[in-house]
């Protein structure tokens, strides 16, 4: 019964395979008729087959993409499939999705896209439609109308192992009954070696995150979860299901998802693509400001100052205090004419600058306009007064005499001088004195913690200032702003064309305006979507996705709030692992900034994972009460397994990193067989971290890398803040009083270490 059942599954899989490679063989077709056409040496004919030939190259990406586990499960129906529902891009044809059989079953198969067979009748439905949702959902109490559901684990494109679950078990013979498979598919892929990437789990997703991730996408939806609960593995399938289901909002403004560090950018970056996905961006939080790559942050005082919410109302001070009146009459030389200027004529000047409400560098033209234009007639009138002719044709050189005058350059600067976000935080950081008359409340102690040179690079935590100055102060220069109303203006001619184009190739329905757009872009190097959207700070996103959430300050907030004016966001994290100095303590003051202070369900809503599926139990528990005895506000959550390895400390007899030595090769040995890679994740406080690693490197030569590096080796030393986020197959900590002593919210960093593992935990400690 099993064979046969698995001879069944193998043959339709089979079939869908067979269906995969004819669509890719189309596709290759499609894509050598668009090379070998004749378009003569017309550059838009040729750049327009460039583009489609793009998008057939896409295709063929996608294809080869799926094809690792492109079919992983089969529910069978028992009821007629209740109507499709809801989310506006998803193919409704691939809703109906059934196989019916001889004997009245009706099947659906669920995989990592849909395919149709040569008579359009669907064969496999892609995860994310309606109708896939009961093989995430069902369960025996609520079977969603299904009767089974079964998984498909597969090896390469063989299917190995079938695993059943009845929902109603009535019907079945005691033979039928018997089909019944033994492990589960979750324990099977939790159990894995880890790699130093994340995966997708698309076969796996239970039932609490599949809610989730198929919440609608208006709204802030906050995700509270413990340790390993799968936050980050639903943030990246949420961000995957909204971009199929609301393609057509989403594809042309995009997805931003917001992580703590390029290392774990470096972690997820494998989950989109292997999702299907390529409209998203990936930054980490310190290169939220186009132009600046942020890589290390200040310290915590200082940082936490920064986060604060008054650092806005200093930055528009600065920016209001860079506008001055001159107090007295100015005597300025046109070219050996001496004009008397008198204030008012600048303030006038600058009240009808205000008048524009525009920010500071673009009201800044008019103000120069305005000031000019008085100036020259002042000017003609003095010339006349002096006995010369002078007429309104005379105007137009009078107003390049003064505009090319020294004197009324420097007049103007010093009233309102241009500025860019970094000059005006490099001058506020680098002038006490300037500080000082901006911050009259603050004490010198709080005001000395920003003091730094000018030259100092920017940190992490002056990202969301440098976000708040641009804001204020907007474009530099004309020819930027113009720039930026012009790419707006030529995506829209972009999309016309490609309407266009894809009539003329006759392949409509084939190929989508929008996705040919961003190849004409991309062909004028104007970039994909996602590369246009990470270059200009003021594009705002369809959707925003911030992972490890709890760290954000309210400037980041802010910053973000920027990038997603329409308010739809998931945002995950674990309120008790917050370790920034600036980050809020709880979910409603962390939102504030994004939502203002309104109650939950007011603009957002909150939910909740319990389930741990990366820790071992006798690991997590151990954790948990080391949280708890801390005064951290943990939430509970069970685990799903136990590992066969006690937690061990190695007590230093001689020197601490000869210890450490040994309990890497002991780890590392456990996984021997395998290849090792990103196996063993080494956790030291940040002053110790240069010689841990470069002892280990010179031990372990070739096994070993720091940070973000440590990802592609089998041993990786990090410092607690770089590990958020990541997991290992074992996990070092060394001297945890240390970690405890010198990390600000080390409580926080040591919880969050003891939390990587996902087989084995081990502490190093030094000698008594
Ligand atoms: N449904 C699932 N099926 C298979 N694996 C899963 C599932 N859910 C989570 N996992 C795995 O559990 C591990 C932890 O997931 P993830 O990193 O998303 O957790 P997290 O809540 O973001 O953790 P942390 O807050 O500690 O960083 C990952 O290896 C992930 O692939």
């Amino acid at each position: 019964m099993v064979s046969a059942e698995l001879d069944r599954e193998r043959d339709y899989v089979a079939k869908l395979y067979e269906r995969l490679d004819e669509l890719r063989a189309d596709a290759q077709q499609q894509l050598q008729r668009v090379h070998a056409q004749d378009v003569g040496g017309n550059h838009q004919s040729r750049s327009e087959r460039d583009a489609f030939a793009r998008v057939f190259e896409d295709r063929i990406a996608q294809l080869n993409d799926v094809d690792e586990r492109l079919a992983f499960g089969r529910l069978e129906v028992a009821e007629a499939a209740e109507g499709a529902t809801g989310a506006e891009g998803a193919d409704e044809s691939d809703a109906e999705g059934a196989e019916s059989d001889d004997d009245g079953s009706a099947y659906r198969y669920i995989g990592r896209i849909g395919l149709r067979d040569e008579n359009l009748k669907p064969i496999l439905l892609d995860w994310r439609v309606p109708q896939a949702g009961p093989f995430y959902q069902a369960t025996a109490a609520t079977p969603m109308g299904i009767r089974s559901r079964r998984h498909l684990l597969s090896k390469g494109r063989r299917i190995v192992k079938i695993e059943d679950e009845i929902f109603d078990s009535t019907g079945l013979s005691e033979e039928e009954a018997g089909a019944l498979q033994g492990e589960g598919a979750l324990m099977a892929s939790l159990s894995t070696q880890r790699t130093g990437r994340m995966h997708d789990i698309v076969a796996t997703i239970q039932a609490e995150q599949d809610r989730i991730i198929r919440s609608p996408l208006a709204g802030v939806l906050v995700v509270q979860g413990g340790p390993g609960t799968g936050k980050t593995a639903v943030a990246l399938h949420r961000a995957a299901y909204l971009l199929y289901s609301y393609r057509d909002r989403l594809k042309s403004s995009g997805v931003l998802v917001v992580g703590p560090s390029p290392a774990f950018l470096q972690y997820i970056e494998a989950v989109l693509p292997s999702l299907g996905e390529s409209g998203v961006v990936l930054s980490s939080v310190g290169q939220l400001y186009p132009g600046v790559e942020a890589t290390f942050d200040d310290e915590p005082e200082v940082a936490k100052v920064k986060g604060e919410t008054g650092m806005a109302a200093l930055i528009e001070r600065a920016i209001r205090s860079r506008q001055r009146v001159p107090a007295e009459p100015q005597v300025l030389d046109i070219n050996g004419e001496q004009l008397t200027v008198s204030p008012s004529v600048i303030a006038n000047a600058m009240a009808r600058a205000a008048e524009s409400r525009k920010p500071y560098n673009e009201a800044r033209v008019t103000f120069v306009k305005t000031a000019l234009a008085e100036l020259t007639r002042m000017l003609a009138a003095q010339l006349r007064s002096h006995g010369n002719t002078v007429d309104e044709d005379d105007y137009g050189w009078l107003r390049e005499d003064l505009r090319s005058s020294y004197d009324v350059k420097v007049a103007l600067n010093s009233a309102w001088i241009p500025l860019t976000p970094q000059k005006l935080l490099q001058d506020l950081f680098a002038r006490p004195q300037w500080l000082a008359e901006l911050t009259p409340t603050w004490s010198p102690a709080k005001r000395a913690l920003l003091r730094r040179d000018r030259e100092a690079p920017f940190t992490i935590s002056d990202i969301a200032l440098l976000d708040e100055a641009a804001e204020h102060l907007g474009e530099y220069n004309e020819r930027s702003a113009a720039n930026q109303r012009e790419v707006k203006q030529q995506r829209k001619r972009d999309i016309r064309n490609a309407e266009q184009a894809i009539k003329n190739m006759d392949v409509e329905g084939l190929v989508r305006a929008e996705d040919l757009a961003d190849n004409f872009a991309e062909q004028a190097s104007r970039g994909t979507t996602a590369e246009r959207a990470a270059a200009d700070r003021t594009w705002t996103y369809g959707h925003i996705v911030v992972d490890e959430a709890q760290e954000l300050s309210p400037m980041q907030w802010r910053l973000l709030r920027r990038r997603g004016p329409m308010r739809s966001f998931t945002i995950v994290g674990d309120i008790a692992q917050a370790s920034a100095a600036a980050s809020a303590s709880s979910w409603r003051e962390a939102v504030a900034p994004l939502v203002g202070r309104v109650q939950l369900g007011d603009g957002w809503r909150l939910e909740e994972l319990t389930v741990n599926y990366r820790t071992p139990a006798q690991i997590a528990e151990a954790a948990q009460v080391f949280a708890e005895e801390q005064g951290l506000p943990v939430t509970r959550s069970s685990s799903v397994r136990e590992s066969e390895w006690p937690i061990s400390t190695v007590r230093a007899s001689g020197a601490q990193l000869e210890a450490l030595h040994q309990a890497v090769q002991d780890a590392v040995a456990i996984d021997r067989g395998i290849d090792p890679v990103g196996t063993v994740g080494v956790i030291v406080v940040p002053a110790a971290l240069t010689e841990t690693y470069e002892y280990l490197a010179a031990a372990l030569p070739g096994a070993v890398g720091v940070g973000a590096s440590g990802l592609a080796r089998s041993v990786a030393v990090m410092t607690p803040n770089e590990a958020k986020g990541l997991e290992f197959d074992s996990v070092v900590i060394v001297d945890r009083e240390r970690i405890l002593r010198e990390i600000p919210r080390g409580a926080s960093a040591l919880y969050v270490s003891m939390t990587r593992p996902t087989q084995r935990l081990t502490f190093v400690e030094p000698r008594s």
